[in-house]
């Protein structure tokens, strides 16, 4: 496999380099080939290629309304709740990125995806949906994009209207949250699953601004299976696309590898040793000591101790160099 040799590494002495910043950059750098080898034996996670079809359909029917497209992403990962064909569906619609869920990664991570945005020229706000920080800074940012429009528009001896803004992601990035903060309700109407036919609904925001009230879902990227577990170990996806047992032993295998994270944490949490090759044997021993042999519920336990932070706020993507 693409596993890492961290002795090899050792032996060569990098100037102002220390071991744990090399170990971690061979970390990021091998992680998707290693994810991409460890998910080969392993049950795909499962789409439905009709709901990806019709979802595909509604969604570029939505974004024929929208002056401005606002993009939401998980911020642990922002790599793999993006849709390759994204920037050919929305043609020439400006479109604000926005990386929810800030709250679940590290200062490092953040600037790192800031400055990677910043040199690809694009706009990118950090938000936390929960709390509605980054809301107030994503409503100006879609208010001075959007102002082009009626400059368009008054070119063509038309009437100035109110700038049309909607909120498209992945299931479960938190779009329905920002809706809801960027509004000022409590209650955004649930994203109705994709095929079910809804009613779009204009919401004034601010003067001159309106908010598509229910989001654009993306389409799931049916092949790309690294994408799939990222999405999985973040709890992007329903748990019955997956096998819960298969996603927890490769979350121990990356939270082993990780310098910052290692088996010494796993250790400490667990009382189980883990050697970063077969998340498996872990789990099945947390199964033999917490629930009775039931490994699901073991990794379910990794699972919801990384979601919540216990091994600090780690993402699972870094930007390419
Ligand atoms: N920690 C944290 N949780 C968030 C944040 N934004 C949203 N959430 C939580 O993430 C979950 C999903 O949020 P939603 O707003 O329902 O996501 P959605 O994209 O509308 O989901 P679908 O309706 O499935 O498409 C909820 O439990 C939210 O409370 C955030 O910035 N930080």
């Amino acid at each position: 496999g693409t596993s890492i040799d961290w002795t090899q590494k050792d032996r060569f002495s990098f100037p102002n380099v220390s071991t744990d910043a090399l170990q971690e950059e061979s970390f990021w750098e091998n992680l998707d080939a290693d994810l991409q080898y460890w998910t080969r034996p392993l049950r795909p996670v499962q789409w439905y290629p009709g709901h990806i079809a019709k979802t595909e359909k509604e969604l570029r029917n939505q974004l024929k309304l929208m002056d401005v497209v606002i993009e939401v992403r998980d911020a642990r990962i922002p790599l793999a709740t993006s849709h390759p064909k994204m920037d050919l569906w929305l043609g020439n619609r400006k479109k604000i990125l926005v990386l929810n869920r800030e709250d679940m990664i590290s200062t490092d991570d953040r600037n790192a995806w800031a400055t990677f945005f910043a040199k690809q020229g694009v706009q990118v706000v950090f938000a936390n949906g929960q709390l509605g920080m980054g809301t107030m800074k994503l409503g100006r940012l879609a208010k001075a994009l959007a102002s082009g429009v009626n400059v368009k528009r008054r070119a063509k001896g038309l009437l100035p209207r109110p700038v049309r803004a909607g909120i498209v992601g992945y299931p479960n990035v938190g779009k329905s949250s920002l809706i809801n903060r960027l509004l000022k309700r409590r209650m955004c109407p649930a994203a109705p699953r994709p095929g079910v036919t809804r009613e779009l609904k204009w919401v004034r925001f601010g003067r001159d601004l309106e908010l598509l009230d229910s989001p654009g879902i993306l389409p799931m990227r049916i092949s790309d299976q690294t994408a799939a577990i990222k999405l999985a170990i973040c709890d992007d996806i329903g748990e019955r696309s997956y096998d819960v047992a298969d996603v927890g032993a490769i979350l121990v295998q990356i939270l082993s590898r990780l310098p910052t994270v290692g088996s010494d944490a796993l250790y400490k949490r667990y009382k189980i040793d883990a050697d970063g090759y077969c998340g498996k044997i872990f789990i099945d021993k947390l199964a033999l000591q917490l629930f009775n042999g039931d490994s699901s519920q073991a990794a379910f336990r990794i699972l919801s101790d990384y979601r919540k932070g216990k091994f600090g706020w780690i993402a699972l993507e870094r930007p390419p160099i």
